[in-house]
């Protein structure tokens, strides 16, 4: 288990992360979304305590803390952060990083030979990394960390510079490590990719975390929540609320409008196909929210809401609201436990 507590971090009188509490269970894969420069690495490198936090703790299996070099080092055999690129040594090759970090991980070296025939290494292995493309050094620095084997791995930009053949292969590999129940926290940018394999998504703004299936109806979900409607005029989307006044439409800059059919009956559902039909609308779909139209709404700012209930920001602040109010009940019970 991997708790962060409180946790604080600004730079510059900047908030980067702002008490920061959530905690990751074995089994689970966790996706950070967010643009550039807003935070995912921070929270990485807080955890592997290379950025001390301004206040907070990270607590990991429940025990340890970074409160010694000693337990820094016990710490760093349970979590591991995927290295850089730029962290391999040109002239050594492939296979001699791979038999480095298992040595230093104390693994399995049978994890070797199965990680290099897993990601389709054996042809260039041997070879000096030197000589290998942008995508070899990745998916080699992919296999260090899996090698490692540690319960806990962190991830930034893992599928960086990968054809959809390697994102297939290591998002496969993934999601088996998750079933021998690894946490796996991943940043990335490739939203259609971690929508697929996280379980749980969580966007930065403004340095809070916020958990990606709470902040909207329809994402995430098994059941039809949403129509997703392309050319949708202001005229048509007011129209269309006020004859479904039970949804709302949010018209995203991508010139895709999201509807929210989350309440609707599978008559309503009908009518609102007659609907578009009647205003000549063709190109639309049931299904879900995507990541990709919650990136739309929380990070390109010129979305249009058309609504009758309670909006997407209301839910954000009222999600806020509640989290705050529950972090300060977990304090409280803190301190009437330790009395
Ligand atoms: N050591 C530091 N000192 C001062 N500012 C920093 C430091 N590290 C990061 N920052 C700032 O903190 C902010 C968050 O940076 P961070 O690297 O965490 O972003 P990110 O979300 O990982 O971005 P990317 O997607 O580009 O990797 C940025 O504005 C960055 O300039």
């Amino acid at each position: 288990m991997l708790e962060l507590r409180n946790i604080n971090v600004q730079f510059s009188g900047r908030d980067i992360l702002k008490d920061i509490n959530e905690t990751f269970h074995p089994g689970e894969i966790i996706g950070l979304v967010a643009p550039n420069g807003t935070g995912k690495s921070t929270l990485m490198n807080v955890i592997m305590n290379y950025v001390k936090p301004n206040s907070g703790k990270v607590v990991v299996q429940e025990k340890l803390f970074y409160t010694s070099k000693k337990d820094e080092v016990k710490i760093h055999q349970i979590v591991s952060m995927m290295p850089d690129q730029s962290d391999l040594y040109n002239h050594l090759s492939g296979r001699e990083h791979l038999n480095i970090y298992c040595s230093m991980w104390n693994s399995d070296p049978d994890l070797i030979d199965k990680t290099i025939a897993d990601l389709g290494m054996e042809s260039y292995v041997k070879k000096k990394t030197g000589t290998y493309s942008l995508g070899m050094r990745q998916r080699l620095c992919f296999a260090m960390q899996i090698v490692s084997n540690t319960p806990i791995m962190l991830m930034d930009e893992v599928m960086n510079g990968l054809d959809p053949n390697n994102v297939n292969i290591i998002s496969n590999i993934l999601l088996k490590k998750k079933q021998e129940g690894k946490i796996i926290i991943i940043a990335s940018h490739l939203l259609d990719n971690l929508e697929q394999i996280a379980d749980r998504i969580f966007l930065f703004k403004d340095g809070n975390l916020i958990n990606a299936a709470l902040v909207t109806n329809g994402f995430g979900k098994s059941e039809i929540s949403t129509v997703r409607v392309k050319g949708l005029t202001n005229e048509v989307s007011e129209k269309l609320t006020n004859a479904f006044p039970r949804t709302n439409v949010l018209s995203l800059s991508n010139g895709v409008s999201l509807v929210d059919v989350s309440s609707f009956s599978v008559e309503e559902l009908s009518q609102i196909v007659v609907f578009l039909h009647d205003n000549k609308l063709t190109d639309f779909s049931f299904g879900n929210v995507t990541l990709n139209d919650l990136y739309s709404m929380y990070y390109l700012k010129d979305a249009t809401e058309y609504s009758n209930s309670a909006n997407i920001q209301d839910l954000q602040e009222e999600y806020l609201r509640l989290k705050q109010e529950l972090d300060i009940v977990k304090k409280a019970m803190t301190i009437v436990a330790r009395k």
